[in-house]
């Protein structure tokens, strides 16, 4: 078998590279690797990396190796990765509501970090303090009008976060967070979303073709067209359609992919089938949109359904944990209606990562004591006594405080725990809610004080620090979610050494496990319409099982193994790399053994 040997690979570095201080010093690490290097292509990748050469020199090198060693040990070491480009509505940390935006705030800096190219495209909602203005501007036809697109851009984490300025987001919403990037007020869709979102997608597509970036060491120029897109959720079930309709038609992406991913079936994107003109597609696709909505709120009857046709357009189906992967297919009630055309496609679940940056209690400045595993039982009383304070409540350590934090709908159950607090509120404890959404539901977790003044306390606002608190401060997290696809807080809650309360659903299913990481209550009905009696049993009895454990051996014990898991994105992101790959687009290899923690962590610090 052919060896590369230490000279060979200076020669080539010395033609790839015209920086002679670079060449200078290739000549100089090979000199001290050369052993290495003749029978390991991992010393001369880490030779590579320390002369942060381009990619152009990078790549003729690696084929160099390549053609002189036909094993291909670059496979695992220095594949060269797939070109990504993930789409959605929000992307934390400069737009959130929930989980969606935490997602495309986490996943692609850990994929990033596993050695691919990273590009998010998602609306400019505010003036990003940290994005700038590219300059690049295009034209897309949105309805009968064409409009006019910029881009603004800033790297961060090993990511290029694209943003695309338009009046229809930005002046909207001014802002970065809350319900209006969907509508003026929770609950109510503005009318031109379909308009938005067709813009979003049409911008996404044309980002990776015209926006010539060279923030990375490693990669340069324009992603090109051998790329996968990950649509995320409805708001970009167009950009398959698209793709094909306006790209694929004129040879343009044909070896491009789309990988759908669903964070919530709940939303599908249903209106009036004389819509589709709008969406500017040919009518073969109709097909792929038309649906009869079963459901008689707001009206009955055909109609057109976004998510329907991003599952069937694009080439690979996900959502975000096994557990819901199967009970998408279980069912109407729990497909919501798209059962049949997910058992269809199929569909793999991959369970969400957390962002263990943002959620560290090691380093959380929202808190006022930083901790670890082996301070926790320290630090916890002190942080519980001060989220007592914050919220006018009497401060005692040994109160156990239960929390809850989530968009205040009825997936989340919000009416379920309001309704089943009297059934457990005589217990020694106190309880803490933090969540907006429906208007009527704001208001029941406001009156909370009023019905319980020295137990508990509802806070109907949107804010991430007293988020940050309340996972600190509190003994249990409560998720009473009717469904829950994967659940972010839980994972959150573990991390911070706060033992899950959940019900058996979706992810919480997968992550929270009974006894030893948690307590499951059991599933509830997923009928919205009413709570069901026994499911108020059913957070009643176990909230009483957990309190029962609070100061015990038993519950020392499952902080602690909380708090050992390893809950980042590093695991989901090799899964979803697997899946990625098994795409086949030209070029695509895996990447690096990354850290989840990419080099340039310290600057995803957005400042909007
Ligand atoms: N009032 C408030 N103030 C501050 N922060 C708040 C808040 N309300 C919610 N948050 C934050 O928003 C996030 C919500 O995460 P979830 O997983 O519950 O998301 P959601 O249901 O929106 O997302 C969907 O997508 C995600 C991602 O795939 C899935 O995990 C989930 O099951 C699915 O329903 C958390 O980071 C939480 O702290």
């Amino acid at each position: 078998m052919a060896t590369v040997t230490a000279s060979h690979l200076v020669s080539t570095v010395c033609q790839v590279n015209s920086h002679g201080a670079d060449t200078k010093a290739a000549n100089l690490i090979c000199m001290k690797n050369q052993a290495a290097i003749t029978h390991n292509g991992l010393r001369f990748l880490n030779m590579l990396d320390r002369l942060q050469m381009r990619t152009n020199a990078k790549a003729v090198a690696r084929q160099a190796v390549k053609q002189e060693n036909p094993r291909p040990w670059g496979k695992i070491i220095c594949g060269k990765g797939l070109n990504l480009v993930f789409v959605g509505a929000e992307c934390g940390p400069w737009s959130k509501t929930g989980g969606l935006g935490d997602v495309l705030g986490g996943l692609p800096p850990a994929m990033a970090a596993n050695g691919h190219r990273v590009m998010t495209v998602s609306p400019r909602y505010d003036q990003y303090m940290d994005a700038w203005d590219t300059s690049v501007l295009v034209e897309v036809k949105v309805g009968d009008k064409i409009e006019t697109v910029r881009f603004f851009h800033c790297y961060k984490r090993g990511v290029d976060r694209v943003f695309v300025d338009h009046p229809m987001f930005l002046e909207k919403v001014w802002g970065k967070t809350g319900s209006k990037i969907y509508g003026p007020n929770a609950g109510v869709d503005y009318k031109d979303n379909q308009l938005r979102f067709s813009l979003l997608c049409q911008a996404a597509l044309e980002a990776p073709k015209v926006l010539n970036l060279n923030t990375n060491r490693y990669f340069s120029g324009p992603y090109g067209e051998d790329v996968i897109f990950i649509a995320n959720d409805w708001h970009t079930g167009l950009l398959p359609c698209y793709l094909k309709s306006m790209y694929q038609s004129r040879d343009i992406y044909m070896n491009a992919k789309v990988a759908f991913c669903i964070h919530n079936i709940a939303y599908q994107g249903r209106f009036p089938f004389s819509d589709f003109s709008v969406l500017n597609l040919p009518d073969r696709f109709k097909s792929s949109f038309d649906f009869f909505d079963g459901y008689p709120k707001p009206i009955k009857g055909r109609k057109i359904n976004w998510m329907k046709a991003g599952i069937l357009e694009s080439d690979k189906v996900l959502t975000v944990s096994p557990y819901y992967a199967q009970e998408l297919i279980s069912g109407e009630d729990k497909g919501v209606e798209l059962d049949n055309i997910i058992r269809k496609t199929g569909i793999t679940g991959i369970v969400n990562g957390m962002d263990v940056q943002e959620w560290n209690p090691a380093t959380d400045q929202h808190i006022n004591v930083q901790y670890d595993a082996s301070t926790v039982m320290d630090a916890k009383p002190i942080l519980k006594e001060t989220l007592q304070a914050e919220m006018g409540l009497h401060c005692d350590k040994n109160v156990p405080v239960v929390g809850f934090i989530g968009r205040l709908e009825e997936q989340k159950g919000s009416d379920v725990l309001a309704e089943a607090i009297p059934r457990f509120i005589g217990e020694n404890c106190q309880i803490v809610i933090l969540g907006t959404g429906k208007k009527a539901m704001e208001e029941q977790i406001e009156n909370l004080e009023t019905q319980y003044p020295d137990k508990a306390r509802g806070i109907a606002n949107f804010n991430v620090p007293l988020a940050h608190k309340i996972i600190a401060g509190s003994d249990f997290i409560l998720i009473p979610s009717r469904f829950e696809p994967c659940g972010l807080i839980q994972l959150h809650a573990m991390r911070y050494g706060t033992v899950p309360i959940v019900a058996s659903t979706g992810g919480l299913v997968d992550t929270v496990k009974e006894g030893f990481t948690g307590f499951q209550m059991g599933a509830f009905n997923v009928e919205c319409d009413a709570v069901d009696p026994s499911d108020l049993d059913k957070v009643a009895k176990t909230v009483k099982k957990a309190l029962a454990t609070y100061g015990t051996p038993t519950m020392n014990e499952m902080i602690q193994n909380c708090m050992a898991q390893d809950l980042s994105w590093k695991g989901p992101s090799k899964l979803w790399e697997k899946l990625l790959l098994s795409l086949e687009v030209a070029g695509s290899e895996p990447g690096n053994e990354g850290e989840e923690i990419a080099p340039f962590a310290k600057e995803n610090v957005a400042t909007p």
